[in-house]
């Protein structure tokens, strides 16, 4: 039987949201691990005064692709790009390329979607399932179509506790709400828009739940698979560890946490923190494009892509967990982000009211002494206003923190099981070897070269930085306990006889100290 870069030899796979954080790894690998593949047809858009054209030839300028432009520096000739704006109707694809399309494709990866949980949910359905049934109608009319991969999310069905492989029935007809939703102006769905997502935290996971049911609709038309990944992190291994783009799910977190801005999240410390680097994913992502193309399973499969259930992470483990230092900040220690606001040092807990009290004392506090301090300096405050937006991010993705999920894996095992040795190889997704605090480090890394473009070279200075940092905060603590205990002596006359009494009692131990030093001599 083929391997997975036999078969992908000579096929046309078409990409879309190849400019996102998986789609840009999808691509890379691709060509990398698979070099006899014929064209990537990648679907994009012009966006902020950016044409198509140059969005995709900065994109392959990228550091991510500086593997594949080693091994291949004509390897662009092979990323076709297609205008197409998602939400548009026809996918706004020119026939021409809908005939080039539907002459030549062998796979299909759906990777774009709108990730944000603020998201308004006209808009989400526009462009989670609208785009997603326009897409499959396309991949219905293509003449070679082998695989349709779809990327899903685990929690498209986080109001269950226990996730099967399976499409649970959706919360309401997906034709029959865009058809509602059509007529009435965005106010009123904002209104109901609680009332429809029901028991999910989210515009986002409500979409996504309803683009699985859709996608599993054309089953019996179209070879399907649907792949759910938990929270995508930083890659594990390749093109190289702690690759990431962006400050999405835990990166903005650990950014945060590194810069000494957040101090406090709400989390459980037990809960699994269910992480997953997204070259596994990835790996996963095109080996299951191959079996769905070779084995033609009869219904879709869906394949959670999860490591709680294999290899389990916690929150507490992240974070500073009972005064015992973890990952996240060991790591910034060891290698601090430029410019700190405070030493990185956040903590984790489960109850609301001890959060709201860290957030007075640790965030709101030092923002508006900063801030005094730039008003008195003659510059502009910022620092309650990043504050505040920082705490409407968490908010967000507290739901995420503070609950346990479980995924049963059993076609991620299948698959595994289903590949030759050395694809297992190339095409790792076996989390059982992610060694997490290595993984975590790496990640932590990775957000300060690639997201912040940090030079390492620059760590010393921001060691100094910090070690500044420490001594600003010994020296603050110190003045606030003399000025206290200033008030109190100068209020308190029972304050005065317990200074002088300590003072007599340390005289009286140093005198005893000298007097038995002497002795023993
Ligand atoms: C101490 C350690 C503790 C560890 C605890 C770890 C906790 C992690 C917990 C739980 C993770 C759970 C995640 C669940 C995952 C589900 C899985 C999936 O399937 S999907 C993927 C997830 N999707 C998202 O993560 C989208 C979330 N983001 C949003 O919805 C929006 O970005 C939002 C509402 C958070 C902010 O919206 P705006 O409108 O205020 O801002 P905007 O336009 O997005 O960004 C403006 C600027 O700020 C940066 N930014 C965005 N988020 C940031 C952040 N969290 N921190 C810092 N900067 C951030 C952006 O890069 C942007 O920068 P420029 O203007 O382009 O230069
Ligand atoms: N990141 C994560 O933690 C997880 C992600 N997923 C799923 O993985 C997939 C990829 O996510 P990720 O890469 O992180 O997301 P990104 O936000 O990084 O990428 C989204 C992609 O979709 C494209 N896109 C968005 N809107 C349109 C539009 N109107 N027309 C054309 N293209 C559009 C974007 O293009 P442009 O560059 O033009 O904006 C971009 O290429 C999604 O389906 C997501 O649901 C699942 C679980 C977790």
């Amino acid at each position: 039987m083929a391997s997975i870069a036999e078969y992908y030899a000579g096929k046309s796979v078409m990409i879309t949201g190849a400019t996102g954080f998986m789609g840009k790894v999808l691509v890379e690998k691709l060509l990398r691990s698979c070099p006899e593949v014929k064209a990537l047809y990648i679907l994009v858009r012009p966006k902020a005064g950016q044409s198509m054209q140059q969005r995709v030839s900065d994109m392959m300028k990228c550091k991510l692709f500086d593997r594949v432009r080693e091994d291949d520096p004509d390897f662009h000739q092979k990323i076709i790009p297609i205008s197409s704006e998602l939400t548009q109707p026809s996918l706004a694809i020119s026939p021409e390329d809908v005939q080039r399309l539907t002459a030549c494709i062998n796979v299909v990866f759906h990777c774009a979607a709108t990730i944000r949980f603020d998201e308004p949910l006209k808009h989400a359905l526009q462009l989670n399932v609208m785009a997603t049934q326009q897409l499959l109608s396309l991949a219905q009319q293509m003449h070679h179509l082998e695989a349709f991969i779809h990327i899903s999310t685990a929690y498209a069905n986080c109001n269950r506790k226990h996730i099967d492989e399976v499409i649970y029935p959706p919360p309401v007809e997906p034709r029959k709400l865009i058809e509602s939703l059509e007529w009435m102006d965005e106010s009123i769905v904002l209104d109901i828009t609680p009332r429809l997502i029901g028991d999910r935290p989210n515009t986002y996971t409500y979409t996504k739940a309803l683009a699985e049911y859709s996608v599993q609709q054309e089953q019996d038309r179209l070879p399907i698979g649907i792949i759910r990944p938990s929270i995508v992190g930083a890659s594990w291994q390749e093109p190289f560890p702690g690759w990431i783009d962006n400050f999405n799910g835990p990166s903005g977190v650990f950014i945060a946490a590194g810069k000494g801005i957040l101090r406090t999240m709400r989390a459980n410390n037990d809960a699994v923190a269910d992480l997953i680097p997204v070259d596994v994913v990835i790996n996963l992502t095109l080996a299951a494009g191959w079996y769905t193309a070779v084995h033609r399973p009869k219904t879709a499969l869906v394949y959670n892509c999860t490591t709680g259930g294999i290899n389990p992470f916690h929150w507490g483990e992240i974070g500073t967990y009972s005064h015992i230092e973890h990952h996240v900040m060991s790591s910034f220690k060891r290698n601090p982000l430029e410019q700190a606001f405070r030493r990185p040092n956040a903590n984790i807990t489960s109850n609301y009211l001890i959060n709201q009290y860290w957030i007075l004392v640790s965030h709101k506090f030092p923002a508006f002494i900063y801030d005094l301090f730039l008003r008195l300096s003659g510059q502009k405050p910022q620092m309650m206003r990043i504050f505040n937006r920082l705490h409407k991010a968490i908010s967000l993705l507290e739901y995420f923190s503070s609950q346990d999920w479980e995924w049963s894996s059993e076609n991620m095992s299948m698959l595994m099981g289903q590949l030759a040795p050395d694809d297992r190889k190339t095409f790792n997704f076996d989390v059982r070897q992610l060694n997490w605090p290595e993984y975590i480090d790496n990640y932590c890394i990775g957000t300060k070269k690639y997201v912040l473009n940090e030079d390492m070279s620059d760590i010393p200075a921001a060691r100094q930085h910090l070690r500044k940092l420490r001594n600003i905060r010994y020296t603050f603590n110190t003045l606030l306990v003399v000025f206290i205990w200033r008030v109190f002596i100068a209020r308190s006359q029972m304050a005065r006889n317990i200074w002088y009494f300590v003072v007599s009692l340390c005289f009286k131990f140093l005198s005893y100290f000298r007097a038995s030093s002497t002795l023993t001599k």
